[in-house]
């Protein structure tokens, strides 16, 4: 039977798998591979503990993830399509390793963190903005 996310290994497990999928994809990987050359070392560790901080309360991340995306954007413009993608990739390798409450919980907030960004970055993405 499949576990849920119990533990900081899980969640390494989970972000490992997630951005070998993003590196290799077609729709958004170069824009990490060659619009902001992450170094992969530093960023992962960073990203398990943004994870973990927001299913455990860990406290480990510091950081704003709302100001790295706007300036990926001025480098190179962030689309609906890419978070969508990236949504995509998220929720399929969650529901590939994991099930439960927490699967679930990780899942909704990619889903609505996802959703504020792509706002974020491009304030004509809003549907408010429209009207
Ligand atoms: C198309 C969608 C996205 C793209 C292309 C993207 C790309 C990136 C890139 C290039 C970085 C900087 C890595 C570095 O050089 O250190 C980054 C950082 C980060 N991303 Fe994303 N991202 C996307 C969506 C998201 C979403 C939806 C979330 C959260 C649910 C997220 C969470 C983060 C966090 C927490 C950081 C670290 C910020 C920091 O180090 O302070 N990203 N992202």
């Amino acid at each position: 039977m499949m576990q849920d996310i119990k533990d900081r290994a899980d969640i390494k497990q989970l972000v490992d798998t997630f951005y070998t999928k993003v590196r290799a994809d077609e729709t958004i990987g170069y824009l990490f591979n060659d619009v902001a050359k992450v170094n992969w070392e530093q960023h992962l560790p960073r990203m398990y503990d943004f994870w973990e901080n927001i299913l455990f309360q860990t406290g480990g991340f510091k950081g704003n993830p709302m100001v790295a995306h706007v300036q990926l954007h001025q480098k190179s413009p962030l689309s609906a399509a890419h978070f969508a993608r990236w949504q995509e990739l998220f929720l399929a390798t969650v529901d590939e390793l994991f099930k439960g409450d927490m699967a679930e919980l990780i899942k909704q907030r990619a889903r609505s963190i996802a959703t504020m960004m792509l706002i974020k970055v491009s304030p004509s993405n809003d549907p408010k903005s429209i009207i």
